[in-house]
């Protein structure tokens, strides 16, 4: 369903994505790992519209979406939860989980919100508290629900374990293998945890430098080569 081919992206002279390839099919979740600075965030970018690409080509179900806005990627169903959260701080978590449903009837809308406390109870419980005052993990957990509000064909995933505590980690991890059972969306997991990406991927992308320098499926994904492109 997404296709990424010959990604170029550049900084100024500073070539960043230097012909990443890629692809994910509906209910597989692909991992894409790398150290810090390699390029993960502007691949995740590029694919959102939040960037432009200077080559390439990224195509969403067959139909070329490399030149369109970010708002009609999402329209299109494609949500994006960014590295830091970026959740409105002075909006409740109630406010926050209609953003994502600025699109959706009412009815509709009400459907998908039992669905989302269902997934993160915690959230239920919050809902009149501002976002700012919640928890690093429970703004994690606010904005991966309000990317699941827009009832996402591909939802993006930019590191949503780092600075977490491990229980909430793990939280995250049965979010995250629900909805790839579930088996109707594609998951695409940036991550430099790589146990977590393992436990939960189908396949895997290794960025260095800007390029893909490793991928195959979760049974290839050797731990030591892995592990040793992780490291610092
Ligand atoms: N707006 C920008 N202008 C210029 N260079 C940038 C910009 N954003 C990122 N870079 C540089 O591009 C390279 C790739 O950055 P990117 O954020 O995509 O890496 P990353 O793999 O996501 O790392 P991290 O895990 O730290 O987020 C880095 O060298 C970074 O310093």
């Amino acid at each position: 369903m997404l296709q990424v081919g010959q990604l170029n992206q550049y900084y100024g002279s500073s070539h960043t994505l230097r012909g990443v390839s890629l692809s994910l099919e509906q209910g597989q979740c692909l991992a894409l790992l790398g150290r810090n600075g390699v390029g993960k965030t502007t691949l995740l970018k590029c694919l959102m519209g939040v960037l432009p690409v200077a080559k390439g080509h990224v195509s969403l179900e067959g139909c070329d979406i490399t030149k369109l806005k970010p708002h009609e990627r999402a329209a299109l169903g494609i949500a994006y939860v960014p590295q830091g959260r970026e959740i409105f701080a002075r909006l409740t978590v109630e406010e926050n989980l209609m953003m994502g449903m600025a699109t959706k009837s009412a009815r509709k809308a009400s459907t998908i919100r039992d669905e989302v406390y269902e997934l993160f109870p915690v959230l239920k419980e919050m809902l009149h508290r501002r976002g700012g005052d919640l928890s690093g993990g429970q703004q994690q957990q606010l904005a991966i629900a309000r990317a699941l509000l827009a009832d996402p064909k591909l939802i993006i995933l930019d590191e949503p374990t780092e600075g977490i505590q491990p229980s909430i980690i793990k939280d995250i991890e049965r979010v995250i293998r629900l909805l790839r059972q579930r088996g109707d969306i594609a998951i695409l997991l940036c991550e430099q945890y790589f146990d977590f990406a393992h436990a939960l991927a189908d396949k895997f992308v290794v960025l260095s430098r800007g390029e893909v320098v490793a991928s195959g499926s979760q049974e290839q994904m050797d731990h030591e080569d892995v592990k040793r492109h992780l490291a610092v």
